[in-house]
């Protein structure tokens, strides 16, 4: 790795690791349950305090989403297993060609772990690693759950190490370039609408990563400056949607912003994807273009919510041509951008 003539202060091996969210090991019922297990027992993902945590995942969600979600996961599943692992290893490799340190990855939720990854990287003799959380938006049930597993880890295990983590990046303009960029070759010729669907998070999240208490999910989030922007995901998402169309110079009367995946009986950010797609067809858009700028690679909640159900759901609300735009997956300009962004995290432990 080139050092921009700044000289390594000490001899330390450095590494990479890409974490990304994890996917149940197999489509079979027992695996997804309990792969879902771990996830909703999170509690950065479902906030309640645990006994109340327990008693929605495992008195009520556990004994019928995993069935579900199983049905859900053959339909996307591949002969090299989960397209969201898939793509994973594929941008390892991939980045693995373009620096002389190792690169590893690790899944937030069931295998490869965090800790796994982090133990091939001490393997190979790695003291300083860079860890780059897969997701370009700030979330407590994103990245915030990562860097605490990873220091979880660390500390219990691998007190020796140090690490050095990756910051969203959602308003980076190497990533915005490279975001549009896809989206512009991808776009059909004729369409009526864009719509950017993120993941939706609960409301009560936003105001509870909220440090400065100014975020009221309404027209704060749209400003273009407010203390609140660097932990508020509903901004980050916004943030990135007109940056996207500044660059492909689209009108915004033809875009939308909606909010997907939503699970329970809280209020989720609005307005909700589903909704939206079941309605719109009526309203004369009759040919959508739809990208998910959520997820850096393809998964289940792209792969299946949204280019088969959200499909039918477009097409029975009277929509007529449903156009799915991937997302970066290991696209060779993506990977210059994961490149970038790790090269710049691997100098500062050369500047200390
Ligand atoms: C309270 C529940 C959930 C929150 C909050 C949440 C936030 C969130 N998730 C992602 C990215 C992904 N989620 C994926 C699947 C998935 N998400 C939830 C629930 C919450 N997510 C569930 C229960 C599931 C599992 C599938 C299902 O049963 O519906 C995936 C795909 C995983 C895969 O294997 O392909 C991704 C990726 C983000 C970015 C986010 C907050 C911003
Ligand atoms: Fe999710
Ligand atoms: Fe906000």
């Amino acid at each position: 790795m080139k050092t921009n003539n700044q000289q390594p202060t000490t001899n330390n091996r450095k590494g990479i690791l890409l974490v990304n969210l994890g996917s149940p090991r197999s489509t079979s019922v027992p695996d997804v349950r309990e792969y879902l297990d771990e996830f909703l027992m999170d509690e950065k993902v479902i906030d309640y305090r645990w006994f109340f945590r327990a008693l929605l995942v495992q008195g009520i969600i556990l004994n019928t989403r995993p069935a579900k979600s199983a049905e859900a996961y053959k339909t996307v599943w591949t002969d090299e297993g989960s397209p969201l692992i898939v793509i994973t290893q594929r941008i390892q490799k991939k980045l693995q060609k373009l620096v002389d340190v190792p690169v590893e990855i690790g899944m937030r939720y069931a295998q490869p772990s965090i800790e796994a990854g982090i133990q091939k990287l001490v393997d190979q003799g790695v003291s300083e690693i860079v860890l780059f959380p897969l997701y370009p938006q700030y979330a407590m049930s994103t990245t915030e759950t990562v860097i605490d597993k990873a220091e979880e880890v660390r500390k219990k295990k691998f007190p020796g190490i140090k690490i050095n983590y990756v910051q969203p990046f959602y308003n980076r303009e190497i990533y915005i370039d490279c975001l549009a960029e896809s989206i512009r070759e991808k776009l059909p010729e004729n369409f009526d609408a864009l719509q950017f669907s993120y993941h939706g998070v609960p409301e009560r999240h936003i105001y509870k990563t909220d440090p400065t208490n100014t975020c009221n999910l309404n027209d704060c989030c749209s400003r273009e400056n407010n203390p609140s922007h660097q932990f508020c995901y509903r901004h980050q998402c916004f943030d990135v949607t007109n940056s996207v169309i500044k660059k492909l110079g689209l009108p915004k009367e033809k875009v939308m912003v909606t909010f997907q995946s939503r699970l329970g009986k809280d209020k989720w950010m609005e307005p909700y994807t589903d909704e939206t797609l079941e309605t719109i067809g009526k309203k004369g858009v009759k040919n959508l273009a739809i990208v998910c700028p959520a997820f850096v690679s393809d998964c289940l909640e792209t792969l299946e919510e949204i280019s088969v159900e959200g499909k039918h759901q477009f097409e029975h609300g009277g929509g007529e041509n449903f156009h799915y735009i991937p997302c970066l997956n290991d696209e060779d300009r993506w990977i210059d951008v994961v490149k970038t962004l790790c090269e710049e995290k691997l100098h500062e432990f050369y500047l200390v």
